[in-house]
């Protein structure tokens, strides 16, 4: 059945073709988000939501979204979407991170231009025939000196267009190196000295713990007087109160919003202040960046729904289409060993340890690792899966490491996971066939070359005759056929291992017939999510 995609905001139609062209189901809704019950209603039909910044997707939606595999935002801010959440559940969460920069970009120094010459107030005077050419007396950009907080890509390009102004730009970003700095031909200063020193400044940092509020009452004071305030980054950024009395004092001498910490904005404290410019969340409000977006948006997620492959990912490494081709095999592969895993442990795990040999170790690693904790979480939580697995486990407070080497044995590659408990450590290793098919070749040290099926069993005993018989003999007698047997022993040790391929589920009453034989020391049914 083809995948379901619902497009809850105001998306350009090239979305709704590329993924109709793409073979997928489409529902275009664009003011559905708004309404958040009718959303939850209807979210569990989904396999894809796209969406702007109006659509709120709290856990309340998520937890209705029982088919729910991507979220994909038009744009670039997230912080609509509740990221844990979605990490929590297992759903990829994209943005579009390069389709808006320019034009919001654009509108920041559109918005540095409106504030430095009022030309909004002037305009209304002039619609209305007053003609009051001495009271719109403007300011230079020339020679004066913007304050960029944020010079990320976005704020990179203001810093770009300014310099093109012949302004002197400082920029604060504790992420930015003063090479970097250097090459953008930008002095990089801490958040005190561009307050003191700029006469311009322009927001452009995503909203988070640390700069929510970075304008704050205590920030605006440090600020020097007649400075003009642009914010086209996210609402909460700056204190709307404290800047609405800066202005009022004339400390400030103007500001220009875009963004608003309630959204729609229908009151705010700059509303109806002098020379404060305010436009309704406009930033990426062109035709072309709404084209870039929706196109990117729904590409990204017919990718993801079609091949597995996962771009611009805020909770999941990338993985390209071609990569999702190779490494398909080996991500099943490291599925299987945490799966195998899994099984066997009954208490808590401390630590994950993967060891990537050979031709794998060169792979997209960060995937690999997601689909092992996948694999191991998966007997303690059936929903887990790739990008729920590391949250799960960052929760529960293991350490995962991984190490990866040349090729140093007979296969191509390898990977090896050990599992670190309490009470013991143990570890699983396989590789894929030229076949494409994986295989386990090595449990607890010993070498053993067996095919994965869908049910297996496992035992372990002492290395002595008569093993094969009882098992051949006890699953005969229960009616199961055995598709594939592998055995492997350490003299070293005086210890065996077989692993059986069954052709379906072992009867409780066969497990049960095996222990009381008193010839093993572990018999284990194990399942496996074959394609
Ligand atoms: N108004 C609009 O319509 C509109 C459109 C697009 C983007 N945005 C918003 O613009 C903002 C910036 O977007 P971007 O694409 O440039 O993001 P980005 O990730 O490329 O850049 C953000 C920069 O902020 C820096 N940063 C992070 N924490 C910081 C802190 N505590 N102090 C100083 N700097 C810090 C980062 O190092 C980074 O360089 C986002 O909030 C985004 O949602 C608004
Ligand atoms: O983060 C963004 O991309 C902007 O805030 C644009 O939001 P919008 O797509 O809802 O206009």
């Amino acid at each position: 059945m083809a995948p379901k995609v619902l497009i809850s905001d105001k998306l350009s139609d090239a979305a709704v073709q590329i993924f109709k062209d793409r073979g997928i189901d489409v529902d275009f809704q664009p003011d559905l988000g708004k309404d958040k019950d009718k959303l939850a209603a209807v979210i569990g039909d989904y396999d894809g939501l796209a969406i702007r910044s109006a659509t709120k997707v709290t856990d309340k939606i998520l937890a209705n979204a029982t088919n729910l595999k991507v979220i994909a935002r038009a744009g670039i801010g997230t912080d609509n979407i509740d990221k844990d959440a979605a990490s929590k559940k297992g759903v990829i969460v994209m943005n579009t991170p390069f389709g808006n920069m320019i034009t919001t970009a654009e509108h920041a120094i559109a918005m540095m231009f409106a504030v430095a010459r009022q030309i909004p107030e002037a305009s209304a005077s002039t619609h209305a025939g007053k003609w009051e050419k001495s009271k719109f007396m403007g300011v230079e950009l020339t020679g004066k000196t913007l304050g960029v907080i944020g010079a990320g890509n976005i704020g990179g390009i203001v810093c770009d267009r300014a310099r093109g102004l012949k302004m002197k730009v400082a920029a604060y970003d504790p992420f930015l190196s003063e090479e970097k700095a250097k090459k953008m031909g930008v002095e990089k200063v801490e958040l005190d000295d561009l307050l003191a020193r700029a006469d311009f400044i322009t927001l452009h940092v995503p909203y988070t713990d640390q700069t929510a509020n970075i304008l704050s009452k205590e920030a605006l004071a440090k600020t020097k007087k007649g400075v003009r305030i642009i914010n086209c980054a996210r609402g909460g950024l700056v204190d709307e109160e404290a800047l609405a009395e800066a202005l009022k004092s004339g400390h400030v001498a103007g500001a220009a919003f875009d963004v608003f910490k309630e959204e729609p904005a229908t009151e705010n404290p700059l509303f109806g202040l002098p020379n404060v410019v305010c436009t309704p969340h406009l930033g990426a409000a062109t035709t072309e960046a709404q084209e870039n977006v929706a196109l990117q948006v729904a590409e990204q997620m017919s990718d993801y729904l079609l091949t597995g492959a996962v771009t611009n990912a805020l909770n999941m490494p990338s993985v390209t289409a071609e990569e999702a081709k190779v490494m398909g095999p080996w991500i099943t592969l490291a599925g299987h060993l945490g799966a195998f895993i899994g099984q066997m442990t009954d208490e808590a795990v401390k630590a994950i340890n993967i060891l990537y040999d050979g031709q794998v170790s060169e792979m997209n690693l960060n995937a690999l690792n997601c689909a092992v904790v996948a694999g191991i979480m998966k007997r303690a939580n059936p929903d887990v899966n790739m990008v729920s697995a590391p949250v799960v486990a960052r929760e529960k407070g293991i350490q995962i490491s991984t190490t990866n080497q040349g090729k140093s044995g007979v296969f191509d590659g390898y990977v090896k996971v050990t599992v670190v408990t309490e009470k013991r450590e143990r570890s699983i290793a396989g590789t894929v066939f030229s076949d494409g098919k994986p295989r386990f070749i090595q449990i607890k040290g010993i070498n053993i070359e067996a095919e994965v099926g869908a049910h297996m069993l496992y035992t372990t005993n002492d290395d002595v005759p008569g093993i094969i018989g009882t098992l051949g003999q006890t699953l005969g007698a229960h009616d199961v056929n055995i598709a594939n047997f592998t055995l492997g022993r350490s003299t070293a040790k005086g210890e065996a291992i077989a692993l059986l391929y069954i052709d379906g589920p072992l009867p409780e009453k066969a497990l049960k017939d095996l222990h009381d034989t008193g010839l093993f020391k572990q018999v284990k049914e194990l399942e496996f999510e074959v394609g």
